[in-house]
């Protein structure tokens, strides 16, 4: 793989609460990464003016917020999030069909009625922080993680969604059984040798995208780095080393 392939699959997760150190880490980072990922702190900090910022500097967004609500709320949120112009955004598939649905026919309507292009629309499986254990004996759902995983993907794509976000321990049986164009957004990256703190289902870059991940979510190991850009490159040499 060649590094700009490897650049366009890297989402650069921005978990800080201030524009200045989002807008800091984009201008460092904008060589390496082919997304960043707006999540719940810098949103809830920042508002969607963030988003109009983080896209005036030319980058494409994940919008990571997460909705889990009924098809009504979920329906109407989307709307909304949809006038924002990222280029994708997700919906925890524990929210069921009618609500999948329901996101993917509110964020169509209004792309269409703004004659924007429709943003991406993952679903949420199980969380990357989640481990069989938990998902057992916390959230009492019985059998493996992978199963859970691998039916949500399946729902999502019957609803017609986008992809799925999901652990690489799922990436290579969501692969087989949702095809080649299905995206398979992967959390849980941690370098060689580093560990993995309140993340679970862990994975190097290189296992990560031979198990079939689309693309990489990147967090701590990038912008906690002493040298945020350097850790980047290194991670991107990892993919390419595949
Ligand atoms: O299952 C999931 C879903 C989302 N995430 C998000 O990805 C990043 C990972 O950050 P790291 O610092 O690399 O651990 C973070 O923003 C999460 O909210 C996830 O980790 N797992």
């Amino acid at each position: 793989m060649h590094i700009s392939e490897a650049r366009e699959k890297l989402i650069v997760a921005l978990d800080v609460d201030s524009a200045e150190q989002a807008l800091k880490l984009v201008e460092r980072l904008k060589p390496w990464a082919g997304l960043f990922k707006v999540g719940m702190e810098l949103f809830y900090s920042q508002g969607p003016v963030i988003i109009n910022e983080l896209r005036r500097r030319g980058v494409k967004l994940f919008l990571d917020l997460k909705l889990h609500d009924i098809p009504n709320t979920v329906a109407r949120a989307t709307r909304v999030l949809t006038r924002l112009g990222v280029a994708m955004f997700n919906v925890h598939a524990a929210g069921g069909r009618t609500m999948m649905r329901a996101a993917l026919e509110s964020c169509q309507e209004e792309s269409a009625k703004l004659g924007l292009s429709r943003p991406l629309v993952l679903a949420v499986t199980v969380l990357t922080s989640i481990d069989q254990l938990a998902f057992n004996q916390e959230l009492g759902f019985s059998g493996p993680v992978a199963d859970k995983v691998v039916a949500w993907a399946l729902l999502a794509r019957e609803c017609g969604l986008d992809g799925v976000v999901a652990s690489a321990y799922e990436a290579g049986a969501i692969r087989r059984l949702c095809g080649p164009d299905f995206i398979i957004v992967t959390p849980g990256i941690r370098p060689s040798g580093t560990a993995g703190g309140d993340q679970k289902r862990i994975v190097t870059p290189a296992v990560a995208l031979a198990a079939g991940a689309s693309h990489l979510v990147v967090g701590r190991p990038i912008i906690a780095a002493p040298d945020p850009a350097k850790a980047a490159r290194f991670i991107l040499d990892e993919m390419i080393a595949i």
